[in-house]
């Protein structure tokens, strides 16, 4: 596989070791669109601790010179700027995108603009699970119409450090837990840009952005990054509550969401997609 990256973060570096440890053969290629100010520690580290991961690795800084190494698939996981940057481009030229920062989707023009994209180009945006599951079934359901999806994100105090939560909470002492936000999955994935793209995930699965409501929640008694939502349609009921633990690298992200990116790939590479 020609494998391109986008971003190479805590999600970037968590995927290369799994790609190292898993992967029978090395990919074909590697394209990294880092950020000009990290290219070069990016550089180092793809020649130094994930040299074994790709027959050939690359650092770019734009998507022109990404889309030059004809990767067969790109993996957005940078965060929300990097797919109003790169992503829209990736599409027009055909190439499969896989993006882990859906809350982007939550800006109705970008939504607009990528489904455009992916038709020009002939091509997909995959929305991946992410941290949550059963969006398989939600996706089913959502095309009978009828559902009501009520969200509710916990995650410990810290994990909403840098967000709007610190308007009405003190993070460092908080002792029980605090419903910081109420309202709709597009309101939550764009004041949440790293915390509430799963809100995202479940709105455009099954009832969209407005009708999808959403609960997000600090927790000193989290016993992790908890994802819980319940849906009703006319087809079927069920409720879901997913306890992740979160990544070593960015206690905001759980170390699931790697593993659905994983999943993509493995699913494009093995003889069997499940
Ligand atoms: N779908 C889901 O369930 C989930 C989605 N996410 C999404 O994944 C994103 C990435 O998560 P994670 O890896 O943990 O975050 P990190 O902050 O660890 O990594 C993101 C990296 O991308 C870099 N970056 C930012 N903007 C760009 C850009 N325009 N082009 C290239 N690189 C860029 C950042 O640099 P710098 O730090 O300098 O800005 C950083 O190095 C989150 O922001 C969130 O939106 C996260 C969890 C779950
Ligand atoms: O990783 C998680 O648990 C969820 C998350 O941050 C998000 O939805 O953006």
């Amino acid at each position: 596989m020609r494998l391109g990256l986008i971003g190479f973060g805590n999600i970037a570096l968590t995927l290369l070791g799994q790609l190292a440890e898993t992967l029978d053969t090395p990919l074909e290629h590697l394209v990294v669109l880092s950020l000009p100010e990290l290219a070069g520690d990016t550089e180092a580290r793809l020649k130094g601790e994930f040299a074994g991961v790709a027959r050939e690795a690359v650092v770019v800084t734009d998507a022109q010179a990404l889309l030059s190494h004809r990767p067969g698939l790109v993996v957005e996981c940078a965060g929300h700027a990097a797919v109003v940057a790169h992503v829209p481009a990736v599409l027009r030229n055909g190439t499969e995108v896989v993006i882990v920062s859906i809350g982007a989707l939550s800006d109705a023009n970008l939504e607009t603009e990528l489904r455009a994209a992916a038709i020009e180009g002939g091509t997909r945006l995959i929305l991946p699970a992410g941290a949550v599951g059963g969006i398989d079934l939600l996706a089913a359901l959502g095309a009978a119409g009828g559902l009501e999806v009520r969200y509710r994100g916990s995650k410990p105090p810290l994990a909403w450090s840098g967000t709007p939560a610190e308007n009405t909470l003190d993070l460092g002492t908080l002792k029980e837990a605090a419903t910081f936000f109420t309202g709709t999955a597009r309101e939550a994935a764009r004041d949440f840009p790293k915390n509430a793209n799963v809100a995202a995930t479940l709105a455009l699965a099954g009832a969209g952005f407005e009708a999808t409501r959403v609960e997000l929640t600090a927790d000193p008694a989290a016993p992790g990054n908890v994802h819980e939502y319940s849906v009703v349609s006319p087809l079927a009921k069920y409720t879901m509550r997913i306890e992740n633990l979160p990544s070593a690298g960015n206690a905001k992200t759980s170390v699931s969401t790697v593993y659905s990116v994983l999943r993509e790939i493995r699913n494009r590479i093995g003889p069997v997609a499940i």
